[in-house]
């Protein structure tokens, strides 16, 4: 049986978990699509993280496919639709990266409400700009979580652990949901522009879907409190670029991180609209991927993958 590998993998899963297969892991063939559509030709499984489009050409190049594994959660590079239609398991890895994720958010509000760390080569240089520097403490603001699914629970129990207070919006939750009322202390439940006007920081957690497209333009953005803080770490489309790089631009919010973009990788033209915009945190998709979450999420879908083709 044969499992083709199109992006990075932890190798050692591979070695561990997917031994007796056949094994094409070639992680530079989400770029060449021509070579994929032939590898894919008697595949049994594939795997990929967020780049590989798996949809109409790519499908009907794999006839005997059997399983997808996703070294991530997000599904929004997934025709679902078409794999259920084919009989085709997608395996997500879910909870293997909820860590990264959180740690990225915590950081990225902690570097934005602190602003004091981006001076270094100043202060060598012999200048002293401590009143340029006084920044903002993370204990005793307010975030604001759009989406309240595992990774944005896992951002709030270290949000509260810093003396953070905090609201969520998430109408998939019920209001009866123990979620709402976890160990370290409540989570308000609010509707979206309520949230956006009441919190310091905003951070999203939502898939990208028609529902969550362009769900962050102009519009709520203008609703966010003066000098409020924006992370999303969750995907492009569901934040309008133009519009936050002109809040920021105009000093009307205090900062933002960006990990996923519209476009991705972010060429050129398509980053030009965050040139020089001050207090913005830019960082190629990697909230999700440190080196232990690699390993987590490899073994898993790995696992998922042998066990599909060996049982299933
Ligand atoms: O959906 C996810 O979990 C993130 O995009 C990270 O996953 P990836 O690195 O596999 O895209």
């Amino acid at each position: 049986m044969k499992v083709v590998i199109s992006e990075f993998m932890d190798e050692a899963a591979i070695a561990a978990d997917l031994s007796g297969f056949e094994i094409l892991y070639d992680p530079g063939l989400v770029d060449r699509p021509e070579a994929l559509r032939a590898a894919l030709a008697g595949a049994d499984a594939l795997i990929v993280r967020n780049r590989t489009q798996v949809r109409g050409d790519l499908l009907a190049a794999a006839p005997g496919l059997r399983a997808v594994g996703r070294l991530g959660v997000g599904l929004d590079n997934i025709d679902l639709e078409a794999c259920r239609a084919r009989g085709i398991a997608v395996y997500p890895a879910t909870g293997a990266n909820d860590t990264a994720v959180a740690e990225y958010v915590i950081t990225a509000a902690m570097l934005l409400l602190r602003g004091a760390y981006g001076a270094s080569r100043a202060v060598a240089e012999g200048a002293w700009p401590r009143n340029a520097l006084m920044g903002r403490e993370v204990a005793g603001k307010r975030l604001g979580l759009v989406g309240f699914g595992a990774i944005a629970r896992e951002t709030a129990r270290r949000a509260a652990a810093l003396g953070m207070s905090l609201s969520a919006h998430d109408p998939y939750l019920a209001p009866g949901d123990a979620a709402w009322r976890p160990d370290y202390g409540p989570v308000e439940s609010l509707p979206l522009d309520a949230l956006l006007a009441g919190s310091d920081v905003v951070s999203l957690h939502v898939p990208l879907t028609p529902e969550t497209r362009g769900l962050i333009g102009a519009d709520r953005i203008a609703r966010m409190r003066p000098g409020a803080i924006l992370i999303n770490a969750a995907r492009g489309g569901i934040v309008d670029e133009a519009a936050l790089a002109q809040a920021l631009r105009a000093g009307r919010l205090g900062g933002a991180a960006l990990d996923v973009f519209e476009r991705e990788p972010l060429d050129a033209a398509a980053g030009a609209v965050f040139r020089d915009v001050p207090n913005l945190i830019l960082t190629p998709h990697i909230a999700g991927v440190t080196q232990e979450s690699n390993t987590r999420v490899s073994a898993l879908i790995a696992r998922a993958v042998r066990r599909h083709l060996t049982e299933g």
